[in-house]
């Protein structure tokens, strides 16, 4: 079904969005839903005082709760924004209160963990539409957030087999009026790929920097003085949140070893040639990575 057929206008998506988690992702929801009129209400929930009383002043939610109960109750759309460890017993707590036909989906950056934990708890007649938004930053919690964190970016959908088309036609309009770009795949795919393009990139600068620090001293204050645009980026990445990619790798085990086990692999190739003078070795998978990238830039631009 073409989402034209759904909404013809630029009527609300859902009359109420409950938002469970109130970080990066569920606080860019939040903005991006009141500034592009995606909900009428949007229901935010936080177990934290702290938390709750900083969204107050954000002015993000159109109401607040400490009990995810209160915000699903009624809610057409709920998204759970937890680290992924967390998404099971957020399914758990909502499941007495979601309303008939209402959908159900999460933010994780991991699906197959995320479908096994919370798919027990949706109770027949809600629709469970995992998703994932490739956008973000390493910043986290409710200052994070941006309404235009989804523009241009690839949100990916898993929908389950025999689910509801019209429910993930719905949760891709959502997504698209948030600004993304949406792509359907299934979990087990989903983990595949993101492993290789964003689990293991994380995990080598987590490394790196870690490695950097434990030089010592004297080579760490260099490291520290002289940090090029390269190991920059490393310190970029390994700022992120170390709650929400502890659960990422936890969760994503199996696919994330097989690339390790493949990148070492590829690695102990280069430590070769390096050690042997094969210089032609590296200058070769050196010139095929920039045609990658190159390819990747001309891919955007188009
Ligand atoms: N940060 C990023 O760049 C991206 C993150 N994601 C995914 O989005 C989800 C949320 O990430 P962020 O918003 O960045 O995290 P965050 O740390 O900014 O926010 C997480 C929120 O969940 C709440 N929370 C934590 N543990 C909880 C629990 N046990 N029960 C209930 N609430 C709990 C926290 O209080 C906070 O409000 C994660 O699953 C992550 O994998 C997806 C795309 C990008
Ligand atoms: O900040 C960055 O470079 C990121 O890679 C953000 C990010 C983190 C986790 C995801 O699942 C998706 C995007």
């Amino acid at each position: 079904m073409s989402t034209q057929e759904i909404t013809p206008n630029n009527d609300p998506v859902f009359e109420r969005v409950a938002l469970v988690g109130a970080g990066l992702i569920g606080s860019s929801l939040a903005w991006v839903s009141r500034k592009k009129g995606l909900a009428r209400h949007v229901a935010v929930t936080s177990r934290s005082d702290a938390t709750r009383k900083r969204v107050a002043e954000l002015g993000f939610a159109d109401s607040l709760h400490a009990e995810a109960k209160d915000a699903v109750t009624d809610a057409d759309l709920v998204i759970v924004c937890t680290p992924v460890g967390a998404c099971g017993a957020a399914a758990e707590a909502i499941a007495p209160y979601l309303k008939p036909g209402a959908i159900v989906s999460d933010v994780g950056s991991v699906k197959m963990a995320v479908v096994r934990d919370m798919g027990p708890h949706i109770p027949e007649g809600v629709h469970f539409v995992p998703g994932h938004p490739i956008a973000g930053t390493e910043h986290s919690g409710p200052d994070a957030g941006f309404a235009e964190l989804f523009e241009g970016r690839w949100c990916i959908l898993t929908p389950l087999p025999g689910g509801d088309p019209a429910a993930t036609a719905k949760l891709r309009l959502f997504w698209e009026r948030a600004g993304s770009m949406i792509e359907e795949m299934d979990a087990e795919h989903h983990d595949k790929v993101l492993a290789i393009t964003s689990h293991l990139p994380h995990l080598i600068a987590y490394t790196i920097v870690s490695t950097a620090v434990d030089l010592e001293e004297s080579t760490k204050n260099e490291v520290i003085k002289f940090s090029a645009s390269g190991f920059r980026d490393f310190t970029r990445i390994a700022a992120s949140d170390p709650v929400m990619w502890r659960d990422i790798f936890l969760n994503n085990r199996e696919a994330v070893l097989e690339m390790l086990q493949r990148f070492s692999e590829d690695l102990s190739y280069l430590q070769r040639a390096i050690r042997w003078g094969e210089g032609d070795k590296l200058q070769e998978l050196f010139t095929r990575t920039r045609t990658i990238r190159r390819g990747i830039i001309e891919a955007k631009q188009a």
